[in-house]
């Protein structure tokens, strides 16, 4: 039976370093990091996100700074927005939560968040500094994936990566850093030939497709890694009438009786992920106040 890799307690231990070093910033610097996400329409999905990150990021000492516009907003207005949260000296992280209504672009808004903010690391400047090995913010959910693999196999040189899905998000920023980490990367998608004989070639196995449990036990090498990023909301008629579940790419029973350690959903890629946000605006107050994130405690 496969280790489960539980990312719901690794990412309490890892809000916990966070605010011991929210608290040194605060001491030694006066500095409170601040957090705003930008909540446009009202998606149930997103509601509960949102609301989430606010509290994850009031718990770790920071101020967090909640916009939530209506669904019928236009691109100017949110491009207004993003503009005063871009000059307003105590917000360090701007996060505009995906998708936008079909009326806004987001490459636009994406294009507009000042990159020294850009908590998510979605904008082009962040994407390019990933690609070409530079210093910029890294997106999260790719982030808290590396965390857990590094915490769970140490060093990864040399070992054969295999990442389902190529979004600009998950699948191609993951991928840099696996490559970065010495991994050989393959990049697989919905054109891809011959899926499981690609995915039986992995010791580290990410899906982050979008498709529940896709990805069968008999698509692992015994003993790979497997990381779920996918989050997929189903019917659970068990559960009562009109209920529902979450379940990842990966069908999580079979995917078991193969893998050496897996991440669940939920409580796995999930939980990292907002971690990972406060890492990076904590990351972020550090550069944007000229000091170097290493120099805080890593407890
Ligand atoms: N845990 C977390 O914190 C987060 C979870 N997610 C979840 O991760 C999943 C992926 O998200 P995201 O990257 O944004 O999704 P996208 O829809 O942007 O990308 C999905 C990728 O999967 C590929 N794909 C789709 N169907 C198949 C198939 N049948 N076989 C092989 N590849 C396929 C697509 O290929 P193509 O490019 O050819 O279309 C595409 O590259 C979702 O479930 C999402 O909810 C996302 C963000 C954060
Ligand atoms: N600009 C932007 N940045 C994002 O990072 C972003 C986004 N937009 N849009 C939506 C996706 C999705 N996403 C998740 C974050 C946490 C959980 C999470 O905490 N999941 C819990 C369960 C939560 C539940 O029960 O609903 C878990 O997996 O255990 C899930 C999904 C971030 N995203
Ligand atoms: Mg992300």
């Amino acid at each position: 039976m496969a280790q489960l890799i539980d990312g719901k307690t690794f990412a309490a231990n890892l809000r916990r370093t966070i605010a011991g070093q929210v608290a040194q910033l605060n001491r030694g610097h006066g500095i409170t990091p601040g957090l705003a996400v930008v909540l446009v329409g009202n998606d149930p999905a997103s509601e509960v996100y949102v609301r989430n990150k606010g509290r994850q990021t009031i718990e770790v000492g920071m101020q967090s700074f909640e916009h939530r516009l209506p669904q019928n907003t236009d691109e100017a207005q949110v491009l207004d927005l993003v503009a005063r949260l871009n000059a307003d000296p105590n917000v360090h992280g701007i996060l505009v939560q995906l998708p936008l209504p079909d009326q806004i672009n987001s490459a636009h808004v994406l294009a507009a968040i000042d990159p020294k903010k850009d908590v998510d690391g979605f904008h082009v400047i962040n994407a390019g500094l990933l690609a070409t090995g530079g210093k910029g913010l890294v997106p999260c959910t790719p982030l808290g994936c590396m965390m857990m693999l590094h915490d769970h196999l140490g060093d990864l040189s040399g070992l054969d990566a295999v990442v389902v899905g190529r979004s600009n998000i998950v699948g191609k920023p993951l991928a840099h850093l696996l490559l970065a980490a010495n991994c050989t990367v393959t990049i697989a998608h919905s054109r891809s030939r011959d899926l499981p004989d690609i995915c039986r070639k992995a010791d580290i196995l990410v899906a982050a497709v979008g498709r529940p449990r896709m990805i069968k036990g008999d698509w692992i090498k015994p003993g790979a890694t497997v990381i779920d990023v996918g989050i997929n909301r189903i019917p659970a008629p068990e559960k009562g009438e009109g209920k529902s579940r979450l379940v990842g790419d990966v069908d999580l029973a079979s995917a078991q009786k193969h893998a050496g350690a897996i991440t669940p959903v939920p409580g796995g890629v999930g939980p990292m992920t907002i971690a990972c946000l406060l890492a990076n605006t904590l990351t972020a107050t550090c550069r944007i106040h000229g000091l170097d994130p290493s120099d805080l405690d890593a407890r």
